[in-house]
């Protein structure tokens, strides 16, 4: 259907006398005008021209006036093999996860024993300390009571109300009766309870004179126990619990419907309806609706904080999630507490030999502790939350899995100058700390110069890629082969730059750090080079969107708004349902993830502390120095130029005044002391590789480190060291050329 509107002809002027269309006056009563032939071709403005079938049109034939429009009921299932899919997809399980999969069983045994022992021993804690002197103080008003209570039912108490309800009604026939009744019920009530006196006492006196004293002793606690119980308030129960019980009721579509009513998405006559039933999901419920025609996924998002009112529950219990079947239907995971203040617990890399960077590993679980897993291939990763949210350890987390794969070249930038970074010394090919120099190295420079050697290698990359002969590289691609070709030098390499907003804003450097990080970001992930940034301030000015835009991947965790969630995740995300600005302040390590893979939603991200983080990072520098993979910083090579400029100036500040050579190990352990963060894991290599260290970082300068002799014990020894004129020499020429240059 199309809508004509009226074009005055091309040749008449303006403001012409000539009507367009015919001028009817207008009924002062409705009449049937009945039905109007439209004359052909004629269509008056405004009017709604039907396009009739066209005879050419194949797909027209056969259709008649009045024919129905639907498409034919198609018949389902339309084959075998769709039909044995679909039953496929739908059945569910025999045994339970937990019970088939040895990782949860173990999980779960665990967790039982940690449970179980958990409550025993608060118990058992409890026992004589509280139980026993509360069983004390109750137990008489619990003998007070049962006695009450027996008396009560030998003078039948239960009737009396009807006795005197019969003498204030004067009816003295229904008064006899009662009285008769209670007589009779006494006498035999009376007799019951003396015999079970007399059985009693006489019971007691055989306990007392006969049994053992273990079993007296049993006797008297049980006894007293019992009237403890019973004597006890009901406001005050005798046993504490030793956990909180959460609140878990049943969910029903009543509850549903009202919440959708309450959240104004539906109304009375316009409901929800329920495609599937409501079953039990995880540690929660699972929810499938169909908004109203016309509400979409958006909409509910909008109402999330209604909708959790309205099943009264707590906002961070409701988790929305899009339906890609319909744009109204919407799957709701409704949990029976928060999910996400329960930390995940340590990450797996701490049993982790070593890992493999090209394949997923292990970061987290989501909110229904299915676990979620990482990888950086091909994609940079930028982080972003307000401060002690845990955007440094979820990080960090990624970092330690490529540090457990010693084909993985590492670079770490903490602009911060955190203690969570220092120990990355021990395997980073290039690290740095802060922005202000220290102990002759400037952290600034430093990265700028790893980013251009960076940018050097990738540029390089590509062309010996392609360069590359078939067989070796099919596809022109890095392979994980390639990559772990030491002759080929072309490694999986990880970027990181912690607190990056504090380089970006550096006054000298800023710009070309920034646009070195944009180059990388967008441009390496593709020749195995990973960018992951992280900032607590993803804001146009400390981090600008020239950068932010180049991630693939971005995780959020907890952000002051909705907007700063969308400048993380990128434009559009909260409408997919992601907002990084709910999460509460106890949901430490929790971040939105999106763009690592085709899922998007929530991570709580495993923890490794600084202690395990040390013991991983120790593991790997092993690992790498054992597969001959350390290299860079790690192994004191052929630092950065400007970097390297200052060991000149170090070691001849070790040099002792009347030394004019010393042992190589020597000097190492003296720089070590001069500078632990720089040096300091030199110190810690076995004698052979500390003294190849401090060589190679003095290759670049010509120095060579010779024999050197000493007598120790009576006996020629030799080793290789350092002259001190070989020092002063390559000093004085350093000089030359840098006041050349
Ligand atoms: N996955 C996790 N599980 C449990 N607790 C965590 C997790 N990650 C972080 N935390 C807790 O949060 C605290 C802050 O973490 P982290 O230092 O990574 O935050 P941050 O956002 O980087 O803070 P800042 O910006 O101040 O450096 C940690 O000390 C730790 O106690």
């Amino acid at each position: 259907m199309t809508e004509t509107t009226a074009f005055m002809p091309p040749e008449d002027p303006e403001g012409t006398e000539q009507p367009t269309a015919d001028i009817v006056p207008f009924p002062l009563k409705k009449t049937d005008p009945g039905p109007i032939a439209p004359g052909e071709g004629v269509v008056k403005p405004g009017e709604w021209e039907a396009e009739l079938p066209d005879t050419d049109d194949p797909e027209a034939d056969g259709l008649t006036d009045g024919a129905p429009v639907d498409p034919p009921r198609e018949v389902y299932p339309p084959s075998v093999a769709e039909w044995m899919e679909a039953k496929d997809k739908a059945r569910v399980p025999v045994l339970p996860d937990w019970v088939k999969l040895p990782d949860q069983r173990t999980a779960v045994r665990k967790w039982a024993i940690r449970h179980y022992s958990a409550v025993a021993g608060y118990h058992a804690v409890r026992l004589p300390l509280v139980y026993t002197p509360k069983i004390c103080v109750y137990s008489p008003r619990g003998a007070w009571r049962w006695s009450a209570a027996i008396g009560r039912w030998v003078f039948d108490a239960e009737g009396k109300t009807l006795r005197l309800a019969s003498v204030a009604n004067e009816d003295a026939v229904e008064y006899l009766k009662l009285s008769r009744q209670r007589n009779d019920r006494v006498r035999l009530r009376g007799i019951v309870a003396t015999i079970g006196g007399f059985i009693g006492l006489a019971a007691a006196l055989t306990l007392y004179v006969m049994a053992p004293s273990w079993l007296l002793m049993l006797a008297v606690a049980t006894l007293t126990t019992t009237l403890g119980v019973v004597g006890a308030p009901a406001d005050r129960p005798l046993i504490d619990m030793a956990k909180v019980t959460f609140r878990k009721r049943r969910l029903s579509s009543d509850i549903v419907i009202r919440a959708h009513e309450a959240s104004g998405l539906t109304t009375k006559d316009q409901t929800i309806a329920f495609p599937r039933p409501i079953g039990r999901d995880g540690d929660g419920w699972r929810v499938v609706v169909d908004l109203p025609y016309g509400k979409t996924f958006e909409d509910a998002m909008k109402a999330h904080a209604r909708l959790a009112s309205g099943m009264d529950i707590a906002p961070t219990q409701l988790f929305l999630d899009k339906d890609e079947t319909s744009g109204r239907r919407v799957a709701y995971w409704i949990a029976d507490r928060d999910p996400l203040a329960v930390p995940s617990g340590k990450s797996p890399l701490l049993g982790a030999t070593r890992v493999d960077f090209w394949k997923p590993f292990p970061w987290g679980v989501d909110e229904r502790g299915n676990p979620v897993m990482a990888t950086m291939l091909w994609l940079s990763l930028l982080v972003g939350a307000v401060p002690r949210q845990g955007k440094t350890f979820s990080a960090r987390t990624i970092a330690l899995a490529a540090a457990l794969d010693p084909y993985v070249r590492l670079y770490v930038f903490d602009g911060k100058a955190s203690p969570d970074w220092r120990k990355f010394a021990l395997v980073a090919h290039r690290i740095g700390f802060g922005i202000v120099p220290k102990n002759g190295i400037d952290p600034v420079q430093h990265l700028l110069t790893s980013l251009r050697e960076l940018k050097a290698d990738v540029e390089d990359r590509y062309h010996r890629l392609s360069e590359l002969p078939l067989h070796v590289c099919p596809e022109g691609k890095l392979t994980p082969e390639i990559s772990r070709d030491k002759k080929l030098n072309m490694p999986l390499t990880l970027f990181v730059v912690d607190e990056v907003q504090e380089y970006l804003t550096h006054p000298e450097h800023g710009k070309e750090i920034l646009s070195l990080l944009v180059y990388l970001a967008r441009v390496a992930p593709a020749v195995g080079v990973s960018v992951m940034t992280a900032t607590q301030k993803p804001d146009d000015k400390a981090c600008p969107s020239e950068l932010r835009d180049q991630h693939q991947a971005r995780l959020a965790l907890r952000v002051g708004s909705l907007h700063v969630s969308d400048v993380i995740l990128g434009a559009g995300s909260y409408s997919e349902g992601l907002d990084a600005s709910k999460l509460l302040k106890s949901h430490k390590g929790v971040g939105l993830l999106k763009g690592m893979s085709d899922d998007s939603g929530i991570v709580r991200t495993y923890l490794a502390d600084g202690r395990d983080a040390e013991r991983i990072l120790t593991r790997a520098a092993a690992l790498r120095e054992a597969e001959g993979t350390l290299s860079g910083d790690a192994a004191g090579e052929a630092p950065a130029p400007e970097t390297s400029a200052t060991i000149l100036d170090d070691v001849a500040a070790v040099l002792g005044k009347g030394e004019s050579k010393v042992w190589s190990e020597a000097v190492v352990d003296r720089l070590a002391d001069l500078r632990p963060d720089v040096y300091g894991p030199w110190a810690e290599l076995e004698p052979k590789p500390k003294a190849e260290a401090l060589t190679a970082a003095l290759k670049p300068f010509g120095i060579g480190t010779g024999q050197i002799s000493r007598r120790i014990d009576g006996e020629q020894v030799n080793k290789r060291g350092i002259k001190r004129d070989d020092i002063t020499t390559a000093i004085t020429e350093r000089n030359k050329k840098r006041d050349a240059g």
